[in-house]
């Protein structure tokens, strides 16, 4: 944005056509304090003959004219206050001028303000502060300017007036009140017809870009050097400039003149870190999830808080940590729901050239493609964790480009952009991959700054003139997308066209304007105040999810869906399973209870199996054959042994079946298993997700058994696949184990594995093994000592033995 002198701002404020509105009836009015006695004679610092007199005879030309004026204006009054309100709305001085019912009134409470005295030009204002200002002015103690010494506010009207839009649009950016209720992407201010249209036509065009002011605390250096807060920010929204007069500006000594701005937002000094990352990027790192463009960037002057409401400090992490740390934890949240993956670059502009602060080298150059202006060259980090993002963060800094100016000891000299690129893929019910980018850009610009705040060192003012120059190229591209022009000249610096993505493109964009409190700096405060209520107008593109969705080949679809439809009967043959073994302890139960009571029981009929069943009718019909129908005691006790066996039997028989359907599932269920697995590698090998990452492949030692050649179209029906014999497993014994080349270890890929493959040839018996390494290790122990023996006296033996008296001493 441009640079102006504190001078220039002055007398751009006084003929600015912006403050002009369409009432004709401008008036001047001129005011003395020492006429009224509320207010009181003003003690003049600087006393001057020469200004006293000719003020006298100002005030005594103002007395005639007031009370020639007097009759006149009575008849007016009403009709003049009508025409004042229906122009101002929505202004907060117009809230003022509401309660002042009358002239006489307002002497009363003598709590008068004037807006500011402009030969011809501005409309004169009579307001009396109604009681909830200064209520409000206690909501904001931080800020808080003496009213008393307000003259009134020059804060340039909504204009009415239904001509050229373009105009309309500048004056709409100037300053004006937004109602409470008005929605994202509409701008603030009275509407007419035309201007509904004009809003109603762009709003199908995208939403605003959303503008935050910060101020930042009062610095101990201006405190010593005296200098006091022109800021004052109420409802966290409306900001208040005033600006003091100078001491030697005699004629504006007790005058004040200031400005009115309103912003979605605007956080006062003891705004936290995590407040303002919640209010302006929170909702664009969940955007960015879900495939759109966010970006935020931070405007303002040296010195007024830029870096550190993008970076902040170690104890106060800034928006870039905090929205980092907020990306990982959603991501986190979200992963058993697909792949994330982020990438992660960081650059700067420093005297138009691009550098990559990751892995600095030779300056890159920018080039357009279909996803916007991209650095060729730029080192895009995979990155996994917070951790990684910070240690990435820190050496980015250590690259940038800072120095100490008298401004800001650590003062930015380059525009830093941080890209977030985060990737999600996921598979659809379809079975189709869902791949959705989404791109957050993060942008500490270098602060905007006149030659002599700064330094007048040759480097200094070299790159004091490049910042500023990228930032009247961003100014005129933030003025050409206001007025809504055709071509927006993006190419004159490389910071607007690295922002064009997030200025004219589809993007969610948030800008937050830095402010310092002091009147110092109250010229660069105006001027950053000004262009983010400018910024306030653009509109960018309607901001949609950048979603691709990638068609998986039918074949891999369909054995998908097989997998999923045996994963189903897995589970189903499961609970069955599990229901036969319910049943078999139900009969157990009820076998145990037949006998502990002989009397045969109902009961035994309700859970038999068809087989069970028929032998036990085939044992009743038998039994009436034989005479059981006669109930002798004899009898009775016969037929009971004999139901006693019938049931013993059917338990038995349930048995062996359940024992039978158990193992019949078990075999099904490791085929199934078997089959499964096959399946996963091959998707896996197949797979799209994760690029070998998604599915892992899983070895086990089923997986490692000879297929059964597999019939054609096994996978048609999953049915077909349980006809195959199942393998017959071994445990594997001592034998194997203990020998070297068992044939159990089987090379897969490269790696030794155990297998329980069955053998070839039959292994000795355990005994026989037993017999065979009890003799071995006896025959070790026994020969250790022997050859010890043999070893220690052999020699002596030897000798004893080939002695020439041996023979002898012998005995005959
Ligand atoms: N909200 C805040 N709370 C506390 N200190 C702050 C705040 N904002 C800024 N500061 C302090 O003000 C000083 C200047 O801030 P910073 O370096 O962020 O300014 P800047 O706008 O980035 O300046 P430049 O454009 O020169 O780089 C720093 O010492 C910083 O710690």
């Amino acid at each position: 944005m441009p640079v102006s002198t504190r001078s220039q701002i002055i007398n751009e404020g006084q003929d600015d056509p912006s403050t002009i509105t369409t009432t004709t009836q401008h008036r001047r009015h001129r005011f003395d304090h020492q006429e009224n006695p509320k207010i009181g004679p003003s003690p003049m610092r600087n006393p001057h003959h020469g200004l006293k007199e000719k003020m006298k005879a100002l005030t005594l030309l103002y007395e005639q004219q007031k009370q020639a004026s007097m009759v006149l204006k009575n008849t007016n009054s009403r009709t003049e206050e009508r025409k004042v309100s229906t122009t101002t709305t929505h202004h907060p001085s117009v809230e003022l001028l509401n309660s002042a019912k009358s002239k006489e009134n307002e002497l009363r409470a003598g709590n008068v303000m004037r807006e500011n005295s402009m030969p011809n030009r501005t409309i004169t204002r009579t307001i009396v502060l109604p009681q909830n200002v200064s209520s409000l002015q206690d909501d904001a103690k931080e800020n808080v300017i003496g009213l008393d010494r307000i003259v009134g506010f020059s804060c340039p009207n909504k204009a009415t007036s239904t001509g050229n839009t373009t105009t309309v649009a500048r004056k709409l950016s100037m300053g004006g009140l937004a109602p409470q209720s008005e929605p994202r992407g509409i701008g603030g201010g009275i509407k007419t017809g035309k201007e509904m249209e004009t809003i109603e036509e762009k709003s199908s065009v995208g939403s605003r870009i959303l503008v935050f002011v910060r101020l930042r605390p009062m610095a101990k250096k201006e405190k010593e050097a005296g200098s006091r807060c022109c800021v004052r920010i109420v409802n966290r929204r409306d900001v208040f400039l005033t600006e003091f007069a100078s001491e030697n500006d005699y004629l504006r000594l007790k005058r004040l003149r200031g400005r009115h701005f309103t912003f979605d937002a605007s956080f006062p000094d003891s705004t936290s870190q995590q407040e303002v990352y919640s209010t302006t990027t929170a909702d664009l790192v969940e955007g960015v999830l879900q495939g759109k463009n966010g970006s935020v960037f931070c405007y303002g002057a040296t010195g007024a808080g830029k870096t550190y409401t993008m970076l902040g400090t170690m104890e106060n992490p800034g928006v870039m940590v905090l929205a980092m740390k907020d990306l990982f934890a959603k991501i986190r949240h979200r992963s058993c729901d697909g792949n994330h993956v982020v990438h992660l670059s960081y650059l700067e502009v420093y005297n138009e050239t691009v550098r990559d602060l990751l892995s600095p080298g030779r300056p890159l150059v920018l080039r357009e493609d279909k996803q916007g202006i991209v650095a060729s060259g730029l080192t895009q980090y995979r990155a996994y964790s917070t951790d990684e993002v910070m240690a990435l963060l820190q050496r980015g800094n250590q690259n940038r480009t800072t120095e100490p100016t008298r401004v800001n000891e650590t003062s930015s000299r380059s525009h830093a952009i941080l890209q977030v690129v985060a990737e999600y893929r996921v598979r659809d019910d379809t079975m189709n991959v869902v791949n959705r980018v989404g791109k957050l850009s993060l942008i500490d610009l270098a602060g905007s700054e006149r030659a002599l705040a700064t330094d007048q060192r040759t480097l200094r003012s070299i790159e004091g003139a490049n910042i500023n120059r990228s930032l009247l190229a961003l100014s005129s591209c933030i003025n050409a997308l206001v007025e809504g022009k055709k071509h927006i000249p993006y190419r004159n610096s490389k910071l607007t066209q690295l922002l064009k993505d997030s200025l004219g493109g589809a993007c969610n964009t948030v800008m937050i304007a830095n402010i310092s409190p002091s009147n110092l700096s109250f010229g660069e405060t105006q001027n950053t105040l000004h262009w983010a209520d400018r910024a306030k107008e653009i509109r960018t593109k309607a901001c949609e999810a950048n979603e691709e969705i990638l068609q998986v080949p039918t074949t891999d679809t369909n054995q998908a869906k097989l997998l999923l439809e045996l994963q189903k009967e897995n589970r189903d043959l499961r609970v069955q399973l599990a229901r036969q073994q319910q049943k078999l302890l139900s009969v157990q139960a009820q076998s145990l209870a037949a006998n502990s009571t002989p009397t045969p029981s109902s009961a035994t009929s309700i859970m038999t199996p068809p087989s069970a069943k028929a032998n036990v009718k085939r044992r009743t019909r038998s039994s009436i054959l034989t005479g059981n129908c006669f109930n002798t005691p004899e009898s009775k006790r016969r037929g009971a042994g004999e139901t006693d066996r019938g049931l013993q039997q059917t338990v038995k028989a349930l048995e062996a079946e359940i024992d039978r359907m158990k193992k019949e599932h078990a075999l099904q269920l490791k085929q199934k298993d078997n089959f499964i697995l096959d399946l996963t590698r091959k998707l896996s090998k197949s797979s799209v997700v994760g690029g070998g990452g998604g599915i892992k492949r899983v070895v086990t030692r089923a997986s490692l058994r000879p297929k059964e050649p597999a019939a054609e179209g096994e996978l048609k029906s999953p049915k077909h696949r349980f006809h195959s014999p199942a393998p017959t497993a071994k445990k594997r014994s001592f034998w194997d184990i203990t020998t070297a080349n068992s044939p159990s270890l089987t090379s897969l890929s490269g790696r030794k594995t155990r297998s329980h493959v069955a053998e070839p040839a039959r292994a000795p018996s355990m005994l026989l093994q037993l017999y065979v390494s009890f003799f071995l290790r006896l025959l070790m122990q026994l020969a250790y000592p022997c050859f010890w023996f043999v070893f220690m006296f052999g020699p002596h033996v030897v000798n004893y033995i080939f002695q020439p008296g041996f023979a002898r001493e012998r005995p005959a």
